[in-house]
């Protein structure tokens, strides 16, 4: 469930109150960045990165800056705005200097094709200054993950023996590490030799959306992993580890200069969102050390600048008809159509299929796929070899696919913050875009007000030619009734599968049942 997005003029945190605002800083050439390491301007130079958005520079300001990351950091800014430099950048600077490789910085996201975007953007700029970037997604076995996480010893003369036994310490082999809740808590319960005992950054991208879920309770434990104080520290040198051999990093409890009993140094920790989130009771989870706000403007929510939202009003029944029209009239431009699930995101496509041939390459992408189908899809939609994707919100939330023109909510999206995260999939890094939402009459009211949350009052309605609706309508009724068979077959199979699976494990539990 969202959480309620009942506007409030006041957050209730009180250091919500007094943010750092965005908009008073300008775009800032790298030229001009006190302090930047000149390899990581290269390597920026390389991507095509000349100068920081402001987001950017307002992060580096804290950071690197005066700030000197003596808070907590807390980004609320639109889609689009540039986020994830705003903190790869910096953490990547800081870690520049580091002597040992030991895991110091840990960003989590939460899915896999976000932490893949996510890995790519530190892997643009980190082997510049002799830093490691290393993935935690499931996306290949957990051996192979495990092999390029830890580095194990090497013995002389091909001799290979259990680390244990030679009590030498597994190393790991990045510095950084991207990672998804799930299979990070593997390598936290599982893998030998992955600690988070030296972290010093904690990432946690799209916050709003990994506070809602408890994903195996990732978040407390890695708290209690980086509070490791004096005690615990006395108890293992009790135990007869040698804190002296291995690299520790020592966090103390201290009251001195405002820590208030949280361990020091402290694991740093950035969060950020284009909709934050208020609720106190979420944030808390997090333990902010004396958080400081970084947002843009005084609007909580807020449209990326150059976004027009658009609306076509049209029955239920007829929204294929009007969305196939708006494509045609698109066509050629890579779009982004949004449904309510991933059962009507199959559907629309089946039934897309089945208007023939239209003047643009689509393919559906969902929650329901397997991730290889999904990799690949999103691969060739960004390639280009795929103009419009029908995908269910699994492709909502920070995913960067360059030059999608517009977005299409097939479905009426249920909360603002759903439509700022679809609409943001277009208008990025101040480029212009379009939003186009499909409605029942009886929807628009609710629409108008939705939009007025993200202090949006300027939506038209897009001026569809009623003939390019009306030259459809054969097409459109053929297709329907090919879907009605192929959803009919494919009820039939499921019930069938259903039952199959049903008769086996039945059949499965006889013969357990004779051979007691
Ligand atoms: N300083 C910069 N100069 C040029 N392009 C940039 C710069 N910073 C980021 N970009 C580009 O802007 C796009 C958006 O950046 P990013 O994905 O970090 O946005 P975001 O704020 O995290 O968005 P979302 O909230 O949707 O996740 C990316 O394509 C990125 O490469």
């Amino acid at each position: 469930m969202e959480e309620d997005t009942k506007p409030k003029s006041v957050p209730v945190l009180p250091w919500m109150r007094s943010p750092v605002d965005i908009d008073h800083f300008d775009e800032c050439p790298l030229g001009l960045l006190p302090c930047l390491d000149p390899r990581l301007e290269d390597a920026l130079k390389k991507i095509g990165v000349h100068s920081l958005f402001p987001v950017q520079a307002a992060v580096w300001q804290e950071t690197i800056g005066p700030g000197a990351f003596e808070r907590d950091i807390c980004v609320n800014s639109p889609t689009g705005s540039g986020k994830t430099l705003a903190y790869a950048l910096p953490i990547v600077q800081l870690l520049s200097t580091r002597k040992v490789r030991c895991l110091r910085a840990l960003v989590v996201l939460p899915t896999r094709d976000l932490a893949l975007q996510v890995k790519q953007v530190f892997a643009s700029i980190a082997p510049s200054v002799g830093l490691s970037v290393g993935l935690a997604v499931g996306q290949s076995s957990i051996a192979d993950e495990i092999s390029e996480l830890i580095k194990r010893p090497k013995y002389d003369m091909g001799v290979s023996l259990d680390p244990e036994d030679l009590h030498v310490e597994l190393q790991s082999a990045v510095d950084i590490l991207v990672a998804t809740p799930g299979r990070l808590m593997d390598h936290i319960t599982t893998t030998k030799g992955f600690t988070l005992e030296h972290l010093c950054y904690l990432v946690v991208d799209e916050t709003d959306r990994m506070l809602r879920e408890a994903y195996q309770s990732w978040l407390p434990t890695v708290l209690q992993l980086t509070c490791l104080n004096d005690q615990a520290i006395f108890n293992q040198a009790r135990s007869g580890l040698n804190l002296f051999n291995s690299l520790t990093t020592l966090r103390r409890s201290g009251v001195e200069r405002g820590f208030k009993g949280k361990t020091y140094p402290r694991l740093v920790k950035m969060i950020l969102s284009a909709t934050l989130t208020q609720d106190p009771s979420k944030l808390s989870q997090l333990a902010l050390h004396h958080p400081l706000l970084l947002t843009s403007g005084d609007s909580r929510y807020k449209l990326p600048e150059k976004l027009k939202s658009y609306k076509l009003i049209c029955e239920s029944k007829l929204k294929p008809l009007y969305l196939v029209a708006l494509l045609q009239h698109l066509s050629g431009e890579k779009c982004l159509v949004f449904t309510s699930s991933v059962e009507s995101t199959h559907r629309l496509s089946v039934l897309l299929n089945f208007f023939g041939e239209l003047p643009f390459k689509f393919s559906e992408y969902s929650g329901l796929q397997r991730q290889s189908v999904r990799s690949k899809t999103l691969s060739g939609f960004r390639d280009g070899e795929i103009d419009v994707l029908v995908s269910s919100d699994a492709m909502t939330r920070g995913m960067d696919v360059e030059g999608v023109r517009n977005v299409i909510n097939y479905d009426m999206p249920p909360y603002i913050k759903t439509y700022i995260h679809r609409a943001g999939r277009t208008a990025r890094a101040g480029q212009s875009g379009c939003c186009f939402t499909l409605l029942r009459k009886n929807e628009v009211k609710r629409f108008k007000k939705m939009l007025q949350k993200a202090n949006n009052n300027s939506c038209g309605v897009y001026p569809l030619a009623a003939e390019s609706i009306e030259n459809l309508r054969p097409l459109y009724s053929s297709a329907l009734a090919k879907l009605k068979e192929v959803v009919q077959s494919e009820t039939r199979r499921k019930v069938n599968t259903g039952f199959n699976r049903r008769k086996a494990s039945k059949r499965k539990k006889d013969t357990n049942t004779m051979q007691e």
